[in-house]
């Protein structure tokens, strides 16, 4: 088994009171998908955004990321190289954080930023085949149809499969997906949940989503982590996940329930979540 993500000692504490983080040990193998969860506040998108670099853990800790064996973060500090070690991690969002005013099809062509020169994204340059690499991924999700839409015409359930297409454009190793379907109506989120999970099994890419309903990581996900209070709490096989488990994870019956049933349309906190130099590209829609 290869170890896609390799996680130890990772402590983040904000603002020197609250530990959102609390010494995260966990590893992700190539070409699995795995589900995320805990209640609202237990460190879910946190511990996304230090995978990929987007938060730094804390100073003089011995906190670590590594993506494929390369340091993403240690002690607080990211390594050299973030670019690239980015460009080999697709991020969706739950509010799918595309563009409004370009096209769809320059919503995906974003995608590829990380791996063409810098001026040519400055500029919005893209080659015929990087263009047709685009609209092959709207197809793939079922979008081609929109590609001279633009993005804020799209329902969410679309904007968010354009969001995948985006990530696929990306070529990435590793899928983070946080709260994709917190915001989307039942067919929408299902919709979704499938091509996740087909990017998983046929391009056999690594997948951690993080989930508020659990019977979607039930259907979808073979491995469940589970976080509360900024620890791993649970980490096993989906068919372990009973409901004593869970309700240790959520700490009483009645937040199960609403785990199970929630339509949660909150907004996840995510700061600055676009890191995709968005402005200079914006002609390219
Ligand atoms: N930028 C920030 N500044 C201060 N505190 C933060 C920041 N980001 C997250 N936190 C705190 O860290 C803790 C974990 O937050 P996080 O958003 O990771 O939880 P979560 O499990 O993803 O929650 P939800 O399911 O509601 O999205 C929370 O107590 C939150 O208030």
């Amino acid at each position: 088994m290869t170890p896609a993500i390799q996680i130890s000692k990772l402590d983040k504490t904000f603002q020197k009171q609250k530990r959102a983080l609390d010494c995260i040990d966990l590893q992700v193998n190539s070409g699995e998908i795995v589900a995320l969860i805990g209640p609202s506040g237990s460190g879910k998108s946190t511990l996304l955004r230090h995978i990929s670099g987007l938060e730094k853990g804390d100073r003089h800790s011995e906190g670590e990321v590594l993506v494929y064996d390369d340091a993403v973060q240690k002690s607080g500090r990211l390594l050299s190289g973030i670019r690239r070690k980015r460009a080999r991690i697709g991020y969706i969002f739950q509010q799918f954080n595309l563009v409004n005013r370009m096209t769809v099809r320059g919503n995906v062509l974003l995608g590829m930023l990380g791996r063409i020169p810098r001026w040519r994204g400055t500029l919005g340059i893209f080659t015929q085949e990087e263009k047709a690499l685009a609209l092959n991924a709207l197809k793939r999700v079922g979008m081609d149809e929109f590609a001279a839409q633009r993005a804020d015409k799209l329902s969410g359930g679309q904007q968010q499969r354009v969001a995948i297409a985006r990530a696929l454009v990306q070529q990435a190793d590793i899928i983070l997906a946080d709260e994709p379907i917190a915001s989307l109506d039942p067919e929408s989120a299902k919709n979704v949940m499938d091509q996740l999970a087909d990017i998983n099994r046929q391009d056999n890419k690594t997948v951690v989503v993080t989930l508020h309903q659990v019977e979607y990581a039930r259907k979808y996900c073979q491995r469940v982590v589970a976080l509360r209070l900024g620890k791993v709490h649970f980490d096993g096989p989906v068919a372990e996940l009973t409901d004593e488990v869970l309700k240790n994870v959520y700490g009483s019956s009645e937040a199960l329930l609403t785990s199970r049933t929630d339509t949660d349309t909150a907004q996840s906190s995510i700061p600055g979540a676009v890191d995709y130099g968005t402005k200079a590209l914006a002609r390219v829609g």
